[in-house]
């Protein structure tokens, strides 16, 4: 069966889009979706992410996110901005609600063309990250004590000054995702402090590696640095394929978590066709 994709990115962070509104049996099993993200033998992307109907009236449309390695992720920040344009675009409006396994994600297209989404609040417990047994979260016993938190999926964040020596991401990285502190693994974020409101950030994906931006990343940098005391909580995260806009907002009401709002690019890049039968891999 033919499946119509569209790839977009959002500042550099790359997505293969399928719209399975008009398809709702089309089958995505994990193999297909590593071969579909494969840059060589596939379309080639970061993350695969599959529209459906909405449950319920209170959303839009109902989105899921995929790993290159067939994993399903609870966020994407920057395919979340993708899909918000992608979306508005095709109903046009200016305001679009997500439904994810995150939670229900309202979204807005600024006059600049740059998309705002409001990510929810962070989760701060252990529990919730998850970490494998009870720690506080704002200083993990790894290296450089990284904090970690829950933007609907595991983040953990080292926190650098302006100055000195950090680690390679590509190398501490894999060995900080599949650490036995994370029993889901996690997305590791490497931020280097240029001012309390400008950051420099890299992200070690889960299921996904370096990639050029990760937009759940960044909030839950500005999340971990601001709690360590390094950062302010409206940041600009300056990472490898852009900038993005991060302001986490002082709760309504007290014992909640305020939310965190991302602002940042979201752009289109070409659409086509494959079969959903690819061609078998003899390599
Ligand atoms: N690129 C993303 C995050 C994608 C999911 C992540 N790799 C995970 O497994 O949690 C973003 O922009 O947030």
């Amino acid at each position: 069966m033919p499946i119509e994709f569209h790839k977009m990115h959002g500042a550099g962070n790359d997505f293969v889009v399928l719209d399975l509104r008009n398809q709702p049996h089309a089958s995505l099993t994990p193999g297909l979706i590593t071969k579909l993200c494969d840059r060589h033998r596939g379309i080639g992307c970061d993350q695969l992410v599959v529209l459906n109907a909405a449950r319920g009236s209170e959303a839009d449309l109902a989105v899921a996110f995929f790993n290159p390695d067939g994993s399903e992720a609870g966020a994407c920040g920057n395919a979340s901005r993708c899909v918000a344009l992608f979306e508005s675009k095709r109903m046009g409006t200016d305001r679009v609600a997500l439904q994810t396994m995150a939670g229900l994600l309202p979204a807005s297209i600024n006059e600049d063309g740059r998309v705002t989404v409001d990510m929810g609040a962070p989760r701060l417990d252990w529990t919730d990250v998850p970490l494998a047994h009870p720690c506080d979260t704002l200083a993990l016993d790894l290296p450089h004590r990284p904090a970690a938190c829950s933007m609907g999926n595991p983040h953990a964040t080292l926190v650098f000054g302006p100055e000195g020596d950090m680690p390679d991401p590509a190398a501490l990285g894999p060995v900080l995702e599949h650490h036995a502190l994370f029993p889901e693994r996690a997305n590791i974020g490497f931020a280097r402090m240029i001012a309390p409101d400008c950051m420099r950030l890299r992200v070690w994906e889960r299921g996904a590696g370096l990639t050029l931006a990760c937009g759940s990343g960044a909030c839950a940098a500005v999340v971990n640095a601001a709690r360590q005391g390094h950062a302010a909580r409206a940041c600009t995260v300056e990472v490898d394929g852009g900038v993005l806009d991060i302001d986490w907002r002082m709760p309504d009401r007290p014992g909640e978590e305020g939310h965190v709002f991302m602002t940042g690019p979201a752009t289109f890049v070409f659409s086509g066709v494959f079969s959903d039968s690819l061609p078998e891999d003899h390599s």
